[in-house]
């Protein structure tokens, strides 16, 4: 049998205090375990002096997947920013609205339904906390809840009598946003202009072999905004990530060093956020960048979902700049940068470099 990514983290299990969230509903104030400083929001190199973004949003690229320049779009949008927004994907404003509002639906169960499905110590996939919450003093204002492959199995624990259209909407969901991460690949790959690309096999990557995961995020309206913090500073770690943020909510950042600052990615109606991950920014050399970005917690008294994508290769595929005369980073396997993460998070990266 390969190996999956959730078997990358068998062997960092992680304790009940990093697993299941608390109950936000239940809370009148911001407890001092979700407060955070200025200190609390440095990951690596990067500290962060406030939550309020510097710049306006206008900067993040928009690529038109019908637009006739397509490739040359998207190479720029990689290379400059590593987050962009795409429209023309073909999924429908209905279909990304049932989705979010089965997310919704899910979140809005009591805490002891959810804790059915909850992430094992040592698994990937479940009801919870971010796994990169283990890496901070502070706790985050979210609550995750990670499918991996079909729902079905999770919907029968939720709702043992009416789980088909939750499953049913997250399959489908899965399926369609499958199709549009593979052909954005593609097109990104060719963008990259490397004369002998490897065949469809692992890299490519191949669709029937994938790496995917759907995460549904939930911020919980918060009576304090400025002092919490809904998804601290990361990188995504597969090729891209898709991510659906719901209409009018606020509160996705990203950091970029040409504009000097972290730079809101407002939603823009049927438009779909597309990230650049770690896998991806190797592949390219490092030329295209794993976009770091954050959540913040933006509004009071409005909750915020958003359903991101995880694509990548699989998990015993083997990755490695592509066609690079130069090559700064080693060849490894998926699920080893995995682990690697797992331990090390933001400092993952730099550890692959020759
Ligand atoms: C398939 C993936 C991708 C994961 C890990 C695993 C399951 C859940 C994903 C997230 C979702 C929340 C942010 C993140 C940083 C986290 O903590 O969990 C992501 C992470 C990654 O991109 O590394
Ligand atoms: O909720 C968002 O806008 C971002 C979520 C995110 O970064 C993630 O799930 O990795
Ligand atoms: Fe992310």
């Amino acid at each position: 049998m390969s190996p999956t990514i959730s078997e990358a983290y068998r062997e960092l299990p992680l304790p009940p205090h990093h697993i299941v969230p608390i109950d936000f509903g239940s809370l009148k104030s911001v407890p001092f375990s979700h407060q955070w400083f200025a200190s609390d929001t440095q990951v690596g190199k990067l500290s962060t002096p406030s939550l309020k973004p510097r710049l306006d949003s206008h900067a993040i690229p928009v690529v038109d997947l019908a637009s006739p320049d397509v490739l040359e779009r998207l190479g720029r949008a990689c290379e400059e920013w590593g987050v962009f927004q795409v429209v023309g994907h073909g999924i429908s404003s209905e279909e990304l609205e049932e989705v979010e509002s089965q997310a919704e639906r899910f979140f809005a169960l009591p805490p002891e339904v959810k804790a059915r499905v909850l992430r094992s110590p040592d698994g990937g996939a479940g009801y919870g906390i971010a796994r990169i919450s283990s890496f901070f003093s502070k706790f985050m204002w979210h609550e995750g809840f990670t499918i991996m492959g079909s729902s079905l199995d999770y919907a029968k624990q939720i709702w043992p009598h009416d789980y088909q259209h939750f499953s049913d909407v997250m399959d489908e969901y899965q399926k369609k946003v499958k199709n549009l991460s593979q052909r954005l690949m593609l097109q990104i790959l060719s963008s990259l202009k490397v004369s002998d690309l490897p065949e469809t096999s692992s890299i490519c990557p191949n669709p029937a072999t994938a790496s995917t995961a759907l995460q549904l995020n939930h911020y919980p309206s918060c009576p304090d905004p400025d002092l919490a913090l809904g998804l601290a500073p990361h990188t995504d770690s597969f090729l891209i990530t898709v991510l659906h943020q719901a209409r009018r909510a606020h509160g996705l950042q990203v950091f970029n060093d040409r504009a000097g600052g972290w730079v809101p990615v407002s939603p823009l109606q049927n438009a779909l956020v597309v990230n650049v991950g770690d896998l991806l920014h190797v592949l390219s050399n490092g030329r295209y960048v794993s976009a770091l970005h954050r959540v913040a917690v933006s509004e009071r008294s409005r909750e915020r979902v958003s359903v991101a994508y995880f694509y990548g290769p699989a998990a015993d595929a083997e990755v490695a700049p592509l066609g690079a005369a130069a090559p700064v980073y080693r060849r490894f396997k998926v699920v080893d940068y995995v682990k690697l993460k797992a331990r090390e998070l933001d400092k993952a990266m730099s550890l692959m470099r020759i």
